[in-house]
This record gives C-alpha cells, structure tokens and sequence, in this order.
C-alpha cells in the first residue's frame, strides 16, 4: 500500500485510461470465464521493475499501482468489436489521443458513410441565388446562402477512428470556455457582493425584499413566491461569482508561493553557504509544514499540483490561471502529457488568451494586485478589433493589417444589423410575414423551422434553434479569434472552441442596404424584397470568413420574429480550426486570385476559371 501511495494518482490514471478505452471502445468483453461471475471487475496493477544490463527482466520487485474496472456497465451485448488493434500497455497509459470507433445506429447513416461522395453533397448543398461581393475591389464576391434548410443538430455517427482531446486540448478548451462565458471576474464580487453574514429577525423586517441575501432565503418556512425564487437566483448567482473568484484567487497565490518558496531557499542558501541547498529547502518546508499545520505529505501533495499551476502560468500566462476551469486540476495533479510540447503550445496562446481576457472582462487583472503584478489592461477595444497570431506573436490592431491595402481602413463592430434609412427609410426589408396567418393568433411569432413560439422573452420563448443568438440568452462574443492566417489569406475566424454540428457561429450583421455595386456586399431577398447587406466599414466578426472548397460551416436564413436573418451554422468545427464558406462560383469568377484552401478538392486552385 505504500508504494501505491507514494506514486500519486497513477492507479487513478491507468483505472480511468483502461475504463475509458473499454467504454469507447464498446468492446463485447467475450471472456469465457466471464459469465460466471456475479460482479466482474477487472484488476490492473502495475509493477515497478529493473530491466537489468541483460534481456532478462527481474522478478516483480514492487507494486506501484493497483486499480479495479467494473466490467458491469461496460460490457455490451451485442456482437460488434472495434475495429481497433488491440491496445498495448504503454499506449494505456496515456490516455489522450486514442482512437475511437462509433457504431452507426440507422441505415440512413451507414449509406451516408459508405458513400462519401453522396455524403458531400448532402442535404447541405446550398442554393445559387444569394451572392456576397467583395470589399476594396471590383470582383463580385457570392457567399452561397441556403434559404431551405440549414445544418440540423444529428449527431453524426462516423466508422473513422477519431481522435479524442487529450487533457491540454481539455485544459485550453476549458480557459476559452470560461474567458467567454458568463463570469464576471472582478474583485468586487468578494468584497460588495458577497455578503453572507446572517441577518437578524430584525434587520430583516427593516431591509427591503430584494436585500434579503442569507438565510431567510435558505429556511424551508420562505414562501415560495416568484419573487422569492428570484431572490434565491440573485442570491446564489452572487454566491457561486464570488466561489469562482475566490477559486482564480486560490490559484494565482498558490502559484506565487512556489515562487517565494523557491527564493526563500536562494536567500537562505546566500545567507548561510554552510549549509547546502537541499537542507536549506528541508528547512524552508518544514517551516511552511509547521505554518500551515499540515503533515509533509500534505504539504509535498498539494506542492505538486501547485508547482504546476506555476508551469502553466509561466507559459500562459496568469489569465490562464485565472480562468482556468475544472481541467487543470488533472492536468496539474496526473501531469498525462505535461511536456515540452504543451509548454510551447500554451505559450503561443499567452497572448491570445489575455487579448481576450482584457477586452471581455477588463476587471480581471485586479486580481493580480493580490500578488503584486500589475493592473494595467494591454488590450482594450473590442475583442476583434485585435488579430491574433497562432504562433504566439504580439497581436496587432485589426486596422493595421490593411493598411498596405487601404490606409483609410476603418471598421465598426456592431452586434445588430443598422438599417440604412437613405435607402429604406423607417422600413425593415428584411420583413418577412409568416404565410400561414393562423400561426399569428395572439401576436405570437411561430418559428417556420421548428414550429415553436418566438420572442425575445426568454420566459416566453420556446425556439431553440438557435439559442446563443436568439431568444435565449443575451448576445456575447463567440468563442472566436480573428487570425493572422499563415497561408496567404490576410486574416480569418479561429474557433476557440468546438461549434457542434447545427450550431450557430453568428449572425451576418452590417448595414442593411440596397444598389451598392463592386463592394463588400451579400444580395439578399425576401418574396418581398430585394435588399443588401454590407460589411465594409460596419459589421461583426462574420466578415472575417475565408472561403473553402471543403467548408465547415454555411450560410443560412432563418427568421426570427417575422424578420429575415442570415446566419452563419457550423457543419461540424473542432477546436483550433479555421471557419470557412464556401463564397461560390460566381465570387470566383470575378476574383483574380487562386484558391489557397489547400483541399485536395479545391476548386479554384488556378486563376484561369
Ligand atoms: C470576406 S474576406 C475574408 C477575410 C479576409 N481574409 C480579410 O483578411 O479581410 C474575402 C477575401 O479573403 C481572401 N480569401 C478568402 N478565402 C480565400 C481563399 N480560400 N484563398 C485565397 N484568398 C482567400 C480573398 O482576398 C478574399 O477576397
């Protein structure tokens, strides 16, 4: 048992990487013994051994880890095995990046993966009639738009192995998805918001209802009211903020004790040369025992996982500590793929991460006071207003990188499409009545796609299609980047995060006009309307889209409230990838460039089209 404790989490590793394999594997564990037992578990131990100078190895000397799978909810009825080769042992003991089958569940999917051809034009393929045209230049630009359909949620079942994110992409997967999403990193939420003292009976009579924080709202005799539970709601979004704040906290400090730590034992080793370094540590650890009135294994366990919170704030930073999510705790604490390689790649997101740290939550460098780094932001504006560069470079503001093309370059990033009253006047063209008027009894927008209820009341609203643009919650930035591209195409959109398959990646948003010719400009129609939106010196991030001949994503409309919109929805986009369209034959025609996609399917590789 001591051995096994010593080697900290490597039991835990090797159970989970074996557990995790038989579960993705959906292997029918077909041993004959099997049957005969009640509750089967598997039991893996690993020895620690010496190979020796010779081919012999020695006997087992000492167990270093021990671990039972349950083999009861693994084990699969039916008679599919994985296609995969069998596993070896060390490749069990790093769990990332293992391949992965799926068995297809309908025969739809089956011939859609038998027939990759057919599967590339599926029903995604879009219609020809809504072009896009290009900005500074006389060559038309043609995003397709598909006015039918767009990209439905079905999980796609795939035979291909895949890869699965090891624990670093889980880690950065984890910063970006806290950096984007609803936190308020901000040290007032320790200090004003987080009042939990108790409230006497009588401070309670004499603090209006929406001060009640504490207790009464806890007590089983509150009435339930609305009005309660939205005090309840408040109450305990101001708790779980000041939780997470506490958390960032927690980690910066400990990352900065490792530091001292480390330059306590300098000093003292400078101080007293007699005495050599590894007594001094000895010394400077045992005092930190005695301070924290922890036991030298406690102390050496937690140490762990803090010199790695240190790791990784060397290489990225102290806003990807402060953001960090669940992840870096296991990526601290198993240290699975802690190498060289994620070093280099978590310093080429340094930058990046306080880009959008700075222009997403301004407040969070105050944390940093608390060890004594500065406060100042190095990036204000508008999250896109910078381009960022994937190989960890200083990221530049998006004015500079036209400059050499258009030195008055000038962009506005707007949430909302602006109408272009010298064209439409008080219209909206992008109206669009809903044909079937008995959907509008009651003044309730109905959703064409999925038939529910439409409105900008999240209590009232029941369309889901799109929930991170409409009717659900309130619009932020995406967990997008707008990118120096490495191959030649300026700039372009990187997804921080992976976009399912149906999801939203954004609005075409710009002014909405009409009769601009040769410029930046997407024709749209209504059955009522001809009208046109342009991206040129206003708009959002959507503007930045390459094209490709294989896109991950695609233009479509859909129409929210009886009015028109054109949104772009991913075909399926992991981590880390580009976000394309396909801009159309006709964008291309008039384009005297090649395609640099680089798909083996391109199909604008050479000028003469
Ligand atoms: C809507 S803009 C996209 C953003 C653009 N890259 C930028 O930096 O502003 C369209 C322009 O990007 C470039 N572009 C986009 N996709 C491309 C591709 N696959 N190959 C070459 N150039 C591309 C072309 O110059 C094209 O006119």
């Amino acid at each position: 048992m001591a051995a096994i404790e010593e080697v900290e989490g490597l039991s835990e590793v090797i159970g989970r990487a074996i557990q995790e394999h038989l579960e993705r594997s959906n292997i029918n564990i077909a041993w004959p013994q099997i049957d005969n037992l009640v509750r089967p578990i598997l039991r893996i131990e690993a020895f620690l051994e010496d190979a020796g100078p010779g081919s012999d190895l020695s006997p087992r000397s000492e167990r270093v880890a021990s671990r039972t799978v349950e083999l009861t909810d693994i084990m699969t009825p039916g008679p599919s095995r994985s296609p995969t080769a069998p596993h070896q042992v060390h490749e069990i003991a790093s769990p990332s990046f293992e391949t992965q089958s799926h068995s297809s569940d309908s025969n739809e999917e089956i011939a859609d993966i038998s027939d990759s051809r057919r599967k590339g034009t599926s029903g995604l393929r879009i219609s020809q009639h809504q072009t896009i045209q290009e900005d500074h230049s006389e060559h038309q630009r043609q995003m397709q738009v598909d006015t039918r359909n767009f990209p439905k949620r079905k999980k796609v079942m795939s035979e291909k192995f895949v890869f699965q994110p090891s624990t670093l992409d889980k880690l950065i997967i984890g910063i970006w998805e806290q950096i984007h999403g609803s936190i308020h990193l901000d040290p007032k939420a320790i200090f004003d918001q987080f009042q939990i003292a108790p409230l006497e009976s009588s401070d309670i009579a004499h603090h209006p209802a929406a001060e009640t924080t504490t207790l009464d709202l806890l007590s089983t005799n509150v009435d339930k009211t609305p009005d309660s539970f939205s005090q309840m709601n408040v109450f305990c979004r101001k708790v779980t903020q000041a939780s997470r704040v506490c958390r960032s906290i927690e980690m910066i400090v400990q990352a900065r004790w490792i530091e001292l730590f480390e330059e306590q034992i300098q000093i003292r080793t400078a101080a007293v040369a007699d005495l050599s370094a590894t007594k001094h540590r000895k010394a400077v650890f045992m005092e930190a025992c005695q301070d924290f009135g922890w036991s030298e294994k406690e102390l050496r366990n937690k140490m762990a996982i803090w010199r790695g919170y240190k790791e990784v704030k060397d290489a990225a930073g102290w806003a990807s500590l402060v953001f960090a999510g669940m992840g870096i705790y296991r990526f601290c604490k198993y240290r699975v793929g802690f190498d060289k390689d994620a070093m280099r790649r978590l310093r080429n997101l340094r930058k990046r991460l306080e880009v959008a740290a700075d222009t997403l939550h301004p407040h969070w460098r105050q944390l940093l006071a608390i060890v004594g780094e500065h406060a100042t932001v190095q990036y204000s504006g508008h999250p896109h207003e910078w381009v960022v560069f994937e190989d960890g470079k200083d990221p530049i503001p998006l004015r500079q990188t036209y400059l050499d093309h258009n030195r008055f370059f000038a962009f506005e990033h707007i949430d909302e499409s602006i109408i272009d009253e010298s064209a439409w006047g008080c219209e909206d063209p992008r109206w669009m009545p809903q044909p079937n008027t008995i959907a509008r009894v009651d003044g309730r927008y109905i959703c064409a796609s999925c038939g529910e209820q439409q409105s900008d009341d999240p209590k009232l609203n029941a369309c889901f299609c799109f929930p991170s643009l409409f009717g659900y919650v309130k619009r932020k930035p995406p967990p997008i980047q707008v990118f120096r591209t490495p191959d030649g195409k300026n700039n372009g959109l990187v997804a921080l995060t992976s976009f399912d398959r149906g999801m939203a990646i954004g609005e075409l948003v710009g002014l909405i006009t009409k009769g601009v010719s040769g410029r930046d400009v997407m024709d749209i129609s209504t059955p009522l309307a001809n009208y046109q939106v342009w991206q040129e010196r206003i708009g959002n991030y959507t503007r930045f889209a390459n094209h490709s001949c294989k896109p991950n994503a695609q233009s479509s409309t859909f129409t929210w409230l009886d009015t028109q919109r054109v949104v772009i929805v991913s075909k399926g986009i992991e981590a880390g990838a580009e976000i394309t369209l396909d801009y159309g034959d006709k964008y291309w025609a008039g384009l005297d460039k090649a395609c640099l996609c680089g798909e083996s399917c391109c199909r604008y590789r050479t000028r003469d089209r």
